[in-house]
């Protein structure tokens, strides 16, 4: 499902009432309908319950009076509350005014006198609470009154439901600037807005529901930049299946590159959840002095040892016989745990040049390129990324922080700046492909911030490659699966005592999960 800006469905809206004829009014009329479904799912029986809704002066108060009409003829309770002097409300939202009016309803503004107590009292007795003060045309923070109105429905303790988005809640970044509604539910209309899926706006969004307000399918194809969020649908169309006479060798050959002294785990990791992801064969390759802990600590990973300093990290001298492995290999998995010893460094800097087959690349793999990451475009085949904000910082030659004001803007950056798809790990993984798609994954827990998470994604990643998935499909889809082991496990666990382990033996439940809605 694409995921738009404010600017972008405003450009959406535009078409579809000056180009396809569908009115304004109609729009709004779809959007407030739609959002009375929800209400009727979270309330059950509607007819006598009290609703209070919450509007501002523009087009989403218009949503909120549209759904107080509604409600209002299914039998509920409805009680209207302006944050504005009413006369400010204009265009489509006064049209719905007026109709409210005419059914001899009223709108009690809060713009005048002793609002904050009013709030209270008709919080008292309340089923549910509307915010349909600012939907998209919000921009900036929330003055001061309007906050201490939210303040209070936040404190409120009944259910809140958000409509388009949270009212604080920036569109287009997921910022908020001071005070913003925490809602239960969002309904947002036509597409999801790009601040619902970003951190920390999804955060205050709660369960997310995307209603259909009749944009046409053909212009969304036609004007939205191809942004999506990656769903279960996608992500079940993508997978591979698994023919009844399948061999291990069609499900592709995975080599693993990791390990160093004191960090045996990373390349365990990357190769078991390589094989839980579904790849054919998988041999990790390991400084040869740590060759045989490897053998006693993997079943059905293979293993190979390669030259090692003596100290158990990999030598210069690694590279020919990475590059004689790589003869039957499918896919390449470079970076857990290597360490950033200074031949490693080289050995990474001298080996990408002769890789002719796709790669994944990790951790310490990426750490040898800070700096360097032109030698990333020496690949002579599809490259994935997967830094988490300071490798990439170190790649980009920015700190983390700076990664972290616009994950999107970084991904992009480096996706087009060394041709690579590249997967900005974090809360809402970002993958930017080569050719201009972005997508945002919406699975995981920040249970998953622990010791050896990211060498997981590297194996699932490296055996969707290896099962023949195309690289960008590959790290969007390796991230969803991870995330969605990661939530698997945490409902079983916890997010507390969460290791990676955990996220690596839930793997196969959530292809299973994928595979079985199907
Ligand atoms: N035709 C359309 O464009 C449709 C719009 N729809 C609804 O309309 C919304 C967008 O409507 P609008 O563009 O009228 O804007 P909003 O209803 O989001 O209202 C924003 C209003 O608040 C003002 N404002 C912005 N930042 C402020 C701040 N920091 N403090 C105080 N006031 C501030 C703006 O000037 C604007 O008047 C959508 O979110 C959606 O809910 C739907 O009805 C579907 C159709
Ligand atoms: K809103």
């Amino acid at each position: 499902m694409r995921v738009v800006t404010a600017g972008e469905m405003r450009a959406l809206d535009k078409a579809a009432i000056e180009e396809y004829g569908i009115s304004g009014l109609v729009l709004m009329e779809n959007a407030g309908h739609q959002a009375v479904q929800l209400v009727r799912d979270v309330l059950g029986e509607v007819r006598g319950k009290v609703v209070t809704i919450f509007i501002g002066k523009g087009n989403n108060g218009g949503d909120g009076l549209v759904m107080a009409r509604h409600l209002l003829n299914m039998g509920a309770e409805v009680k209207v509350l302006s944050m504005v002097n009413l006369e400010e409300i204009s265009g489509d939202a006064a049209v719905n005014l007026d109709i409210w009016r005419k059914m001899e309803q009223k709108v009690f503004s809060l713009h005048h006198g002793d609002g904050i107590n009013i709030v209270k009292l008709v919080l008292m007795n309340t089923d549910l609470i509307v915010d349909a003060i600012y939907g998209t045309g919000f921009k900036g923070a929330i003055a001061e009154k309007v906050g201490r109105v939210i303040e209070l429905l936040n404190g409120s303790g009944k259910p809140v439901l958000a409509v388009d988005i949270p009212s604080g809640l920036e569109a287009d970044t997921g910022r908020v600037n001071g005070v913003c509604i925490r809602a239960d539910y969002t309904v947002t209309f036509g597409l999801p807005k790009l601040g619902l899926m970003l951190e920390p706006g999804a955060d205050f969004t709660g369960k997310l529901t995307v209603a259909d307000i009749s944009i046409p399918a053909v212009l969304v194809e036609k004007i939205a930049p191809p942004r999506f969020i990656t769903t279960a649908e996608l992500v079940r169309e993508w997978l591979p299946s698994r023919p009844s006479l399948a061999h291990k060798g069609d499900f592709g050959r995975v080599l693993v590159v990791a390990g160093s002294r004191g960090m045996t785990g990373a390349a365990c990791l990357t190769g078991e959840s390589a094989l839980r992801a579904g790849a054919g064969l998988v041999t990790v390759a390991v400084p040869e002095t740590l060759h045989e802990i490897m053998e006693e600590k993997l079943t059905e990973v293979m293993t190979s040892p390669l030259p090692d300093t003596g100290k158990g990290s990999l030598s210069r001298g690694a590279r020919q016989r990475i590059l004689s492995l790589l003869e039957n290999t499918d896919v390449l998995a470079i970076g857990p745990g290597l360490s950033q010893a200074g031949e490693v460094v080289t050995l990474v800097r001298e080996l990408l040049p002769h890789v002719r087959i796709p790669c994944v690349l990790d951790a310490d793999a990426l750490n040898a390129l800070a700096g360097s990451g032109d030698i990333l475009r020496k690949v002579q085949a599809p490259v994935v990324i997967t830094p988490h904000p300071g490798e990439m910082g170190r790649l980009l030659g920015v700190s983390p922080k700076e990664i972290q004001k616009d994950r999107i803007a970084a991904a992009v950056q480096a996706s087009e700046k060394w041709g690579v798809t590249a997967l900005l790990k974090g809360a809402r993984t970002v993958i930017a492909a080569p050719d201009g798609a972005i997508f945002i994954n919406p699975t995981g827990n920040p249970g998953m911030a622990t010791a050896g998470s990211g060498d997981v994604l590297t194996g699932v990643v490296a055996a969707l490659i290896a099962q023949g998935m195309e690289t960008a499909r590959a790290a969007a889809a390796g991230a969803y699966i991870h995330g969605l082991a990661g939530d698997l496990a945490a409902g079983e666990k916890g997010m507390m005592g969460l290791v990676a382990g955990d996220i690596m033996s839930a793997l196969p439940a959530a292809t299973r999960e994928l595979v079985q809605k199907q």
